[in-house]
Order: structure tokens, then sequence, then C-alpha cells
């Protein structure tokens, strides 16, 4: 028999077909993404790695770099209101939408029994979608980049580490950033190291 004679082969249409080559161009084509980790509650360091780890597990999602650990000193409180915060900033190549991440983002917060009653209080573990490619977008359920990214030391300080060429979509190169906004209060915890998973 040949190929085209088999009469319960049905023609595949043509928008199945565009559909197929669009994800499979999403899967050949991984996206590069910015995230910023924060722990101020309980086993900082174990939470931080856990969070780092259940990215790493989630379908299409690979963890590149780890930036170094930074003991920061909460931003947007009253000084002395809460304990301090250990910071860290990976990136990842994905193949998820910027959607899809940001919903494994608040699954990990989840998991990690985080309570969302007070704005910037402390938590057991934050995940931010810092940056996604490119993308510029004011959604406010995910605004991309990060709408305070670009004014935050205990983000730029671990980005610059992993990615010195970094830029904010918008607002310049993350090592001009940092110089402009300073290192005070965020402090290199080089006895302490996250891994980057197998
Ligand atoms: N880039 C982003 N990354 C993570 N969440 C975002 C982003 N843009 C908008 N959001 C939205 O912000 C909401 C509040 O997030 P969250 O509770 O983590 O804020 P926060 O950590 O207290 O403060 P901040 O956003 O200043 O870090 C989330 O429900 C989410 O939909
Ligand atoms: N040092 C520090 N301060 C913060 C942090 C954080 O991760 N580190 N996160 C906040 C809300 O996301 C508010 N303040």
């Amino acid at each position: 028999m040949t190929p085209n004679s088999d009469p319960t082969v049905q023609p595949v249409p043509a928008s199945v077909v565009h559909q197929v080559d669009a994800a499979d161009v999403t899967l050949h084509n991984p996206k590069r993404a910015v995230v910023a980790l924060g722990s101020n509650l309980g086993n900082r360091m174990e939470t931080l790695q856990g969070a780092i780890d259940a990215l790493e597990e989630t379908p299409g999602v690979r963890v590149k770099a780890v930036s170094p650990v930074y003991e920061t000193e909460p931003w947007g409180v009253e000084p002395g209101s809460q304990p301090s915060y250990l910071n860290a900033v990976v990136l990842l190549r994905t193949t998820l939408p910027p959607g899809s991440l940001l919903e494994r983002a608040h699954a990990i917060e989840e998991a990690y029994a985080r309570v969302r009653d007070e704005h910037w209080g402390p938590r057991t573990i934050d995940v931010d979608i810092v940056a996604y490619q490119d993308v510029v977008s004011d959604d406010p359920e995910l605004t991309l980049p990060h709408p305070r990214c670009h004014e935050r030391a205990f983000v730029l300080a671990p980005w610059h580490d992993v990615d010195p060429g970094a830029e904010v979509p918008g607002h310049g190169p993350v090592a001009d950033l940092l110089g402009a906004v300073g290192r005070e209060g965020v402090v290199r915890r080089g006895d302490l190291e996250l891994s980057l998973p197998e």
C-alpha cells in the first residue's frame, strides 16, 4: 500500500499544522528569564535552595545560573521592624510563557506556606519574575520587567554577579543601575552558597 492510499489516514487541517509548528518553535526556542528570590523567615538557605530545586523540577524550566547569596536589610519598611533577608537571583531558560512561569512562582511560594497578609511583610519565600526576555508589560498581574527591580540593590547586586552585561528593559544596564543605587545594606555572604541543580 502506498502511503497516500490508506483510506483511514485523514489529511491534517492546515490550522492544526500551524498550531503544532508554533508549539514546536516554542519548544526549540527557550526564552531567558531572571527570577529573584528572597527569604527572611525560617531556615532561609533551605527555603531558597528548595525554591531553586522546585524551579528546576518544573517541566519547561532549566536553571542556568545561581547567584551568590546576599544578606540584605529589609527594603521599604521601618528599619529594625523585620529580620534581614537572604536574597539571590537565578537565570532560567524556559519554554513556559510568562504567565505560566508566574503561576509556578506562586505555587512555590504557597508550598512554603507564604502568607500574604502584610504589604512588604516578612516572608518565608518571595519569588519574583524580574525579567522575561526583553518583554515590557504594564499588566498589574505580571509587570515586566518587575516594576521595582531597577531600584533594588538586593536584586541588582546578585543579578550583576551572574550576568554582568545584563540590562533592565527600559531602564538600562544593571551595572549602571547598581552604581546609582549603591550597595548599602546589601552584604555578600561568602560563607553561604546555593547550588545549581544537577
Ligand atoms: N514581575 C512580577 N513578579 C511577581 N509578581 C508580580 C510581578 N508583576 C506583578 N506581580 C503581581 O504582584 C502581586 C503581589 O506580589 P507579591 O505579594 O510577591 O508582592 P511583594 O513581594 O509583597 O512586593 P514586590 O512586588 O514589591 O516585591 C502578585 O500577585 C503578582 O500578580
Ligand atoms: N532586603 C529585602 N527587602 C525586601 C524584599 C527582599 O527580598 N529583600 N522583598 C520585599 C517584597 O518583595 C520587600 N523588601
